[in-house]
């Protein structure tokens, strides 16, 4: 684990000592907007038109944040439009790296050994963390934006001139209740299972995982009376949520301490959690390979061995009995 400083990589790892040993999260620092007509997005400056061939993801199958961007690109029909490459799913000490096999595609711009040569090649000063996914410019070789939030909203609506696919996971009359859950579950859950798992003291171990579980128990209880979060229609928000639940029992259980209950013990998110692994083109888009070997491998101070579990036994592709749901009014 690193971070780059005035663009040159240091070997350093977390530090929890200033905050009574809370994990806090950098905020991204690439904040531009693929839009249809060129013009800028809500961030940044524009100059970034959709065109079919012109972007590239790096993303690491282990990452949550990573993995939304790669759903959105399959749901929204990007395939051909934006390509992609996946990182080794070991991130030691030189970060992230690019390898060949096993599901790890190498550096197909650049060739580049390491993802922290892309950030240099678009900011030879950049001083930060190097975090997947990144959404790369090939024609002017920079970086577009490094926030998975973001990215999903430019290919939810930026490329729909170029696909066949309308499909809206983010429609103006649900924006705000959207945005609203969308925090609680980015607050708790998403960034909740790192809080836990990255805390070194067991008060804030403690206080990151009954949050964790005070949401994950209010969603069951939602999707009690829904197929999804919204009602019978999929929006961002089940995404976001989707590839925590997705991570949770292989990993964030045992790795992360976050251990109260499993999402196979819930009568309601069990389900949920298959409904949308097995929705058409989602279950590609998860590998727990690459999941289970990063997070074990990578963070040597929760696990010191190194050494993966072998368990547990999933199956996600169980029937779901979900779409006989009514939908909630
Ligand atoms: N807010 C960012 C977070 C991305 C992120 O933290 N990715 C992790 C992998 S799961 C990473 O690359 N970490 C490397 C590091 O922090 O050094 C996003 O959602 O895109």
């Amino acid at each position: 684990m690193g971070m780059l400083v005035d663009g040159v990589w240091q070997n350093v790892g977390y530090d929890t000592k200033e905050t009574k040993g809370h994990f806090k999260r950098a905020a991204s620092q690439f904040r531009n907007w693929i839009t249809a007509n060129g013009e800028a997005g809500p961030t940044g400056s524009g100059g970034f038109k959709a065109e079919a061939g012109r972007y590239h993801l790096y993303v690491s199958l282990a990452c949550p944040w990573a993995h939304r961007t790669l759903i959105f690109r399959k749901l929204k029909k990007l395939d051909d439009i934006v390509s992609v490459s996946v990182v080794d799913p070991l991130m030691a000490e030189n970060g992230w790296e690019f390898k060949v096999g096993d599901g790890a595609t190498g550096d197909h711009l650049y060739g580049a050994r390491t993802l922290f040569e892309i950030y240099v090649k678009a900011d030879p000063h950049y001083s930060g963390r190097v975090t997947v996914p990144v959404l790369w410019d090939k024609k002017t070789g920079t970086i577009v934006n490094n926030e998975s939030a973001e990215i999903i909203r430019m290919f939810n609506s930026a490329f729909d001139g170029l696909t066949d696919s309308n499909t809206d996971f983010y429609p103006d009359a649900l924006r705000a209740d959207i945005d609203a859950l969308n925090a609680i579950v980015y607050d708790t859950v998403n960034n909740g299972v790192y809080k836990a798992g990255f805390a070194t003291t067991q008060e804030a171990y403690e206080e990151n995982v009954v949050k964790i579980f005070e949401t994950l128990d209010m969603l069951d209880e939602r999707l009690g009376k829904s197929r999804y979060l919204f009602g019978d229609r999929l929006t961002e928000a089940d995404w976001r949520l989707f590839t925590t639940l997705a991570r949770f029992d292989a990993v964030y259980v045992g790795h992360f301490k976050c251990n109260i209950r499993r999402i196979e013990d819930y009568k309601n998110l069990s389900g949920y959690l298959r409904d949308l692994y097995q929705t058409p083109g989602v279950k590609e888009t998860v590998n727990l390979r690459h999941i289970k070997e990063h997070y074990y491998r990578s963070h040597r101070t929760i696990n010191p061995t190194g050494v993966i579990p072998v368990g547990p036994a999933l199956d996600l592709d169980r029937l779901h009995g979900r779409a006989k749901l009514a939908a909630a009014a």
